[in-house]
C-alpha cells in the first residue's frame, strides 16, 4: 500500500536517495511527501500548515545541497516534517511529539540532518553565520550553510542582528527567506510591509537576476566586484522603484522574489546562487498550508490543527462543553473586562494573539492591544515605556519565550519598579512541544530580582483575583504565571476581588506533614492527599515573591516535615525559597522538593506523563508522602 501510494517516497530513506531522481520527478515527490505529512498528521497531531507550505522548498534544498555536509538550518523547526520524513525517520514519524518518540522540533540530538537547536524563533541567522565562519576556520571551504527563515520569524530582533552581523563578517551564508505573509496569526510589523512592496518589484527582480546570470557567464560578476555591483544595482533599483532594497544596502546580495511551489525553478536558482560568494537571501513566496484547501483557506487554525479527517477537512475536536475552561480563555475574557473598567489597560502581546486569547480584547479595542511580532525582549522595554508614562500595560508572553526578554524584565522594568503586568502563560510543562517550550525556569530565573512580586493561581478565580490585584495602583511589576490548558473549576467567573500581596492559604489542615504547593499543581497534591492516608496539611503558597511569613512561621512551628511542590525546575524555585527561609528563621524541618530536574532538560509527551516522569504527579507525590512518614 505505502509502496503504490509513495511511489517515489518509498525509496527515500535519506536525501542521497533524493538526489538519485531527475529534476522532473522532484514534483511527484513533492505531491507524495505533502500528501504523507497530511495522512500522518490527521492521525498524530502537530505543527501542519507550515510544513505543508514549505515542501519544495525541503525537497529542492536536499536536492541541491549535499546533506548533512552541508548545512541546513531550520528556523522555530515547525515547518520541518517534511525534513524529517526526508532524513531517515519517516519509520519513526508515527511517534513524532509522543513519550520516547521522535522530537517535535529538529535537533542535533536526534539526528545529523538537524543541525542546530530548533523551536524559538528567530536564531537561524546567527547560527548558520557561525557555522558558515566555522566551516571557513574549519578546513570545510567548500560547505554550504543555509538558513531557512519565515517572514514572521524575520521580524525578530535576533534575526535583525544576525543580519547585521552576516553584513560585516566574511561569509558565503545563504538565507531563505520563505515569506507566506503569516505567522501564527497574520504577520505584523514594518519588515512584513516591507516585504510586501518588495513584491511590486518582482519583474525587476527577474529581469535583474537574468542579467546578474548573464554577468557571470561572461565573467564580469566576480566576486572581487561584488560589493561594487550590488551597490550599482541598488542605486538603479532605488532609483527606477524609490526604494532601496534593505538587504542589499546591507551588502546581502538580494534575490526574489520567486514561487516557491516550483520546485524545478527552485532548484535551478540554488544551483545558479548556491556558490557565489558573500552572503546572500533568496526570497521565496509560498503559502502556508499550501495543498490542503482548508489549511490554505485558515492557516492560523491550521498551524497546528490537532486530529482531523483527512479527506473532508473536519477537525476532530472533542466535547469540551463540561470541562472547566482553559486558563487562557479566562485570561482573555477577564483582560477584556478589566479593560473596560479601566482605561489605563492596554495589552501587549509578542506575536501570540490567538495562543494566549489577547485576541478577545482585540477584536473590542484593537487601538488599545499591540502585536508586536516575535519580539520578546521589545514587547517587555515597550511595556515599560508605557508604563512609565501612564499606561497599566498586560504583556502577555509564553514562559519559555520570556526567557528572550530576561534583561529586559530586570533591566527595564524592575529597576524603576514600572506598573507592567507580566503574564507568563504555558509556565511549567507544556506537553508535545518539548525541551524548548517547558516554562520550566521563571521561578527560579525571576525570584533573585528585586521589586518583582510573583503569583501563581491555583484556579481560574485565583487567576481574575490576581489580574484584578495586579492592575490597582502601587503594585509595581508584578508577575503572574499560569499553565497551558484548563483549569479546575467549571464555574470559572467571580467577582473580581483584592488579593492582599504576600499572602497564601491553608487548604486543608493536618498534623503528620505539611505541603506547601504554587499553582494548579495543588490538585495533583490534592489527590495524593486523599490517597495517602495521613494527617496532611495543604498550604497553596500562592505567592513566591513576596513569601508569606506569618504562614511560613506557622508550618515552621508546627511541622518537621514538608514537602513542596511546583511546575518548575526545583533547585532555585519555591522549594528553595522555602529552604532558604526556614533555615533562615532557625527552623529545621526535613523538606522534600519536588519539581523538574535540574539535571536533565524534560523532553515531550503528554503533560500527564511528564508529571509522572518528573514525580509530580499525584501517585508520586503519594509515594512521597509515605517515604517521608517513615523517616
Ligand atoms: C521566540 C519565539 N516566540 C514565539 C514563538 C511562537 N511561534 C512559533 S512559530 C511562530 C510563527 C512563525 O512564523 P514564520 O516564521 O513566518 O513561519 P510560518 O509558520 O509562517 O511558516 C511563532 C510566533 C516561538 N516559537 N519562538
Ligand atoms: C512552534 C511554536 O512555537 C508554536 O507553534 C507553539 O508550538 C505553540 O504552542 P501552543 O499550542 O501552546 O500555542
Ligand atoms: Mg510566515
Amino acid at each position: 500500500m505505502d509502496q503504490e501510494k509513495f511511489e517515489l517516497l518509498s525509496q527515500i530513506k535519506y536525501p542521497a536517495d533524493l538526489r538519485k531522481l531527475s529534476i522532473d520527478q522532484l514534483p511527484e515527490v513533492c505531491k507524495e511527501l505533502r500528501q504523507d505529512i497530511i495522512d500522518e498528521v490527521s492521525v498524530n497531531p502537530g505543527h501542519f500548515a507550515s510544513s505543508l507550505g514549505v515542501v519544495e522548498i525541503t525537497v529542492a534544498l536536499h536536492y541541491v545541497f549535499d546533506t548533512p555536509e552541508d548545512r541546513i538550518v531550520w528556523d522555530v523547526g515547525h515547518q520541518a516534517y517534511g525534513h524529517k520524513l526526508l532524513t531517515g525517520r519517516r519509520d519513526q514519524f508515527s511517534t513524532n511529539r509522543k513519550l520516547d518518540g521522535i522530537r517535535p522540533f529538529p535537533t542535533p540530538l536526534e539526528s545529523e540532518y538537524d543541525t542546530f537547536t530548533c523551536g524559538h524563533a528567530s536564531n537561524s541567522i546567527s547560527a548558520a553565520l557561525g557555522m558558515a565562519v566555522a566551516a571557513k576556520k574549519t578546513g570545510h571551504e567548500d560547505r554550504h550553510v543555509v538558513a531557512v527563515i519565515g517572514d514572521g520569524s524575520m521580524s525578530g530582533g535576533l534575526a535583525f542582528e544576525g543580519l547585521n552581523n552576516a553584513s560585516s563578517t566574511p561569509n558565503d551564508l545563504l538565507i531563505i527567506l520563505n515569506d507566506n505573509d503569516m505567522s501564527i496569526d497574520r504577520a505584523v510589523g514594518g519588515m512584513e510591509q516591507y516585504l510586501l512592496n518588495l513584491d511590486t518589484n518582482e519583474t525587476y527582480n527577474k529581469i535583474r537576476f537574468k542579467a546578474s546570470q548573464w554577468l557571470r557567464s561572461k565573467g564580469y560578476l566576480s566576486d572581487k566586484r561584488r560589493k561594487g555591483i550590488i551597490r550599482l544595482n541598488n542605486a538603479i533599483k532605488s532609483a527606477i522603484s524609490q526604494q532601496q532594497n534593505v538587504f542589499e544596502g546591507m551588502n546581502i546580495r538580494y534575490f526574489g522574489p520567486f514561487d516557491g511551489h516550483d520546485v524545478r525553478e527552485t532548484v535551478r536558482i540554488l544551483r545558479q546562487i548556491k556558490d557565489m560568494k558573500g552572503p546572500k537571501l533568496l526570497h521565496l513566496h509560498t503559502t502556508k498550508g499550501k495543498g490542503y484547501e482548508p489549511a490554505e483557506k485558515a492557516a492560523t487554525v491550521w498551524h497546528a490543527p490537532g486530529k482531523f479527517d483527512p479527506k473532508t477537512g473536519e477537525r476532530i475536536i472533542s466535547d469540551t462543553s463540561n470541562e472547566p475552561p482553559k486558563f487562557q480563555e479566562v485570561f482573555g475574557k477577564t483582560l477584556l473586562e478589566l479593560a473596560r473598567q479601566n482605561p489605563r489597560i492596554v495589552g501587549v502581546t509578542p506575536a501570540m494573539p490567538s495562543g494566549c486569547s489577547m485576541n478577545i480584547m482585540m477584536k473590542e479595542m484593537p487601538d488599545r492591544t499591540f502585536d508586536v511580532g516575535i519580539a520578546e525582549g521589545h514587547a517587555v522595554t515597550f511595556s515599560g515605556g508605557m508604563a512609565k508614562d501612564g499606561l497599566m500595560p498586560f504583556c502577555n508572553i509564553y514562559s519559555s519565550f520570556s526567557q528572550r526578554a530576561y534583561d529586559n524584565i530586570i533591566h527595564d522594568l524592575a529597576i524603576l519598579n514600572l506598573p507592567v503586568v507580566m503574564c507568563l502563560d504555558r509556565a511549567g510543562l507544556v506537553g508535545e512541544d518539548g525541551s524548548t517550550h517547558h516554562g520550566a525556569f521563571d521561578l527560579a530565573a525571576l525570584r533573585p530580582i528585586p521589586n518583582l512580586t510573583i503569583a501563581s493561581p491555583m484556579n481560574e478565580h485565583e487567576l481574575r483575583k490576581l489580574m484584578y490585584t495586579a492592575q490597582l495602583p502601587g503594585k509595581g511589576t508584578f508577575v503572574i504565571r499560569y499553565p497551558r490548558g484548563r483549569g479546575a473549576l467549571r464555574d470559572w467567573h467571580c467577582k473580581l476581588e483584592e488579593i492582599e500581596v504576600g499572602t497564601g492559604r491553608r487548604l486543608t489542615d493536618g498534623e503528620d506533614l505539611a505541603i506547601l504547593t504554587l499553582g494548579p499543581i495543588a490538585y495533583q497534591a490534592q489527590e495524593a492527599i486523599r490517597q495517602a492516608g495521613f494527617s496532611v496539611a495543604h498550604y497553596d503558597l500562592r505567592f513566591l515573591k513576596p513569601l508569606d511569613n506569618k504562614l511560613l512561621h506557622e508550618v515552621g512551628q508546627r511541622f518537621k516535615r514538608i514537602i513542596t511542590i511546583e511546575d518548575g525546575v526545583r533547585n532555585g524555585g519555591m522549594g528553595s525559597a522555602v529552604l532558604e527561609w526556614m533555615d533562615d528563621h532557625s527552623y529545621t524541618p526535613r523538606v522534600v522538593r519536588l519539581g523538574l530536574p535540574d539535571s536533565e532538560f524534560v523532553e515531550h509527551g503528554t503533560v500527564q506523563q511528564l508529571y509522572k516522569k518528573c514525580r509530580i504527579d499525584a501517585e508520586s507525590i503519594k509515594e512521597e508522602i509515605l517515604q517521608l512518614m517513615k523517616s
